[in-house]
C-alpha cells in the first residue's frame, strides 16, 4: 500500500491579497484527495488540521503514523479523526473491531486507538473515506454515525437558490470529541449557494470538501476577507482550507454536497460572525 503527504503553511490575509491563481490554489486547495489504493494526507498549519483521503480498491489500507509530520508512534497517539464515506460500501477495523460504512455513513475514532484498517466491499464501487483529524487531549469512544439517525437543519430558500440540509455528525450532544466538529450539507433541487449569507469564525479553521458534484460541473468556492474576496474553481472530490479570517462559501453550476470540518477554540456550531451579502466586496 502507499501513502503520500503534503504540508500547507498558514497564510495571512495580507499575503493572500497579493497571490495569483496558482499561488492561491497551492496555498489552500487539496487537489487530489483520493488515489487508488493510497492514503493521502494534507497537514495544514491551520489548527494543525489534517485532511486525508482513503481509497482502498485491491488492497486493505492501514492508517500510517505519518511519522515525518507527527513524530507519533501511531496516528491516533494524540489525535482524533472523523470519517465520512462518500463512495461505495466499506469497512473500518479499529483495534480489531469492525465497522461497516455505507455511503454517507460516518465514524468518529478517538485518541489512543492504535490500528485503523480500511477496506472496500466491492472493488468495482470502492469506498471513499474522507477524513478530518485534529489534535486531541482526551480519549472518547469510537462512535458510528448513520445518516438516517440525524435530523438535518434546513436552511435557505429555493427563491434565493440556497435551499440546503445540514447534517451535523460530530458535535457536542451527539458525538463527543475534543475539537472536531464535522458534518455535511446537501444542496437540493437546483439550489447552488452554500453558506450564503456567509460568515467568518476567528475561533477556528474550517475545511470544505465538495462531493456529489455532477460530471462536468464545478463549484466556485469563495474565500478571503469579506471585503477582499478571492475565488477558486473546484471539481468533485477536492477540498479547500479556510483560515480563521476567511469567509467560506460557494456556488455550483449544479446542486452538490460538501463536508465541512472544523477545529479550534470551541465546538459551538452556531459560533459564527455573520455577514450580510451587501457588505461583501
Ligand atoms: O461553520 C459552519 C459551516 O461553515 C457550514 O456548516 C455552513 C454550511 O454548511 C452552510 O451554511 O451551508
Ligand atoms: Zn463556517
Amino acid at each position: 500500500m502507499s501513502h503520500s503527504f503534503r504540508y500547507q503553511a498558514s497564510r495571512s490575509a495580507e499575503e493572500v491579497k497579493k497571490m495569483d491563481t496558482a499561488q492561491l490554489r497551492n496555498a489552500f486547495l487539496v487537489e487530489k484527495v483520493f488515489e487508488k489504493d493510497t492514503i493521502t494526507a494534507t497537514y495544514s498549519m491551520q489548527d494543525r488540521f489534517i485532511v486525508l483521503g482513503v481509497k482502498p480498491v485491491q488492497e486493505k489500507l492501514t492508517l500510517p503514523a505519518f511519522h515525518e509530520l507527527t513524530k507519533a508512534d501511531y496516528f491516533l497517539e494524540r489525535r482524533e479523526i472523523g470519517i465520512i464515506n462518500v463512495g461505495g460500501k466499506g469497512t473500518i477495523t479499529v483495534d480489531g473491531e469492525l465497522y461497516q460504512l455505507d455511503n454517507k455513513e460516518g465514524l468518529y475514532i478517538g485518541k489512543g486507538k492504535q490500528s485503523v484498517v480500511f477496506a472496500s466491499a466491492d472493488a468495482q464501487s470502492p469506498a471513499l473515506f474522507y477524513i478530518n483529524s485534529a489534535l486531541a487531549a482526551a480519549a472518547y469512544p469510537t462512535t458510528y454515525i448513520r445518516k438516517a439517525d440525524i435530523t438535518p437543519l434546513t436552511l435557505g430558500d429555493a427563491l434565493t437558490s440556497n435551499y440546503r440540509k445540514i447534517y451535523q455528525y460530530i458535535l457536542p450532544g451527539r458525538v463527543q470529541s475534543c475539537q472536531l466538529v464535522m458534518g455535511f450539507t446537501e444542496l437540493l433541487n437546483g439550489s447552488v449557494w452554500n453558506s450564503i449569507p456567509p460568515h467568518t469564525h476567528l475561533r477556528r479553521n474550517e475545511v470544505y470538501f465538495y462531493f456529489d458534484v455532477p460530471e462536468e460541473q464545478v463549484v466556485l468556492h469563495l474565500m478571503g476577507e469579506p471585503t477582499e474576496t478571492r475565488h477558486l474553481f473546484m471539481h468533485n472530490h477536492q477540498a479547500v482550507v479556510s483560515p480563521e479570517w476567511s469567509i467560506h462559501a460557494g456556488a455550483g453550476t449544479a446542486s452538490y454536497s460538501f463536508i465541512w470540518g472544523m477545529a479550534g477554540e470551541n465546538q459551538d456550531y452556531t459560533d459564527m460572525d455573520k455577514l450580510e451579502v451587501q457588505h461583501l466586496r
